[in-house]
């Protein structure tokens, strides 16, 4: 048996990240923020840019975007970027994205390989189970339910559920108390830096996908107790 998989035996839980690990939601960031960008009179921003903003939440992601775009335009006009107009712009900015995202949600994103497959055989196993993602959970929820995965989860909690995100250990902690497991045999499965040090600091295992957003970085440079191609290689 891998290592992989030994660390998921020994647990009796699963926290699972949702962007990058169960779907590849880069096209929905990138509709929204471009419809976004439009209505707020901006220049448009392509995916290579967005990648690796990904994964700290949608705050952190909208000001990462306003901070590049508006650098652009005052760069064409030779001006330094004020330092209030990024929050001068946000509370518009995150209007407009609220709006796009919620209207698009799931049209431009896709469930990776073995994400089914995987989730079906930690719920046969009895595993408990929770989706925990830094994304907002008015987001997440119709996401799942779109995708068809909701229903293997006992509990979902966002970005916005709990006093701080990933990779503070906070809302590690909290889905563990919900699911009523230990943190020590908890497995955390996600994509990125952020999952592996929100796990670390909160005690619980952690299984990064080699697929998912590591904010540009390899992801085997993150310590984990392993890594897998697909989540349906991860077998209890
Ligand atoms: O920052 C995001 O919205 C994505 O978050 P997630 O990878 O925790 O699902
Ligand atoms: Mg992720």
């Amino acid at each position: 048996m891998t290592d992989v998989n030994k660390t998921l035996q020994r647990c009796e839980a699963v926290i699972v990240d949702l962007d990058g690990t169960m779907v590849d939601t880069m096209g929905d960031f990138a509709e929204a923020l471009n419809r976004m960008l439009a209505d707020l009179q901006l220049p448009a921003i392509d995916v290579q840019t967005i990648e690796p903003m990904v994964g700290k939440g949608s705050e952190h992601l909208l000001r990462a975007v306003l901070t590049h775009v508006l650098a652009q335009v005052h760069q064409a006009s030779g001006q330094p970027v004020p330092a209030t107009e990024i929050d001068n712009r946000y509370a518009q900015a995150w209007e407009r994205y609220q709006h796009h995202y919620l209207a698009i949600n799931g049209r431009f994103s896709r469930v990776y390989d073995g994400v089914e497959k995987g989730l079906a055989q930690w719920r046969a196993k009895g595993l408990k189970m929770a989706c925990l993602t830094n994304k907002p959970l008015s987001f997440a929820e119709p996401l799942l339910r779109a995708k068809g995965l909701r229903d293997y989860f006992d509990h979902v909690f966002g970005g916005d559920s709990f006093e701080r995100k990933k990779p503070d250990p906070l809302p590690l902690l909290k889905t563990c108390e919900a699911l009523g497991s230990k943190p020590a045999l908890t497995l955390m499965v996600g994509d990125s830096s952020n999952d592996a040090e929100a796990a670390h600091n909160a005690g619980c295992p952690v299984v990064l996908v080699s697929y998912g957003y590591n904010h540009g970085q390899p992801i085997r440079q993150v310590a984990a107790a392993g890594y897998v191609d697909a989540l349906s290689e991860l077998q209890a």
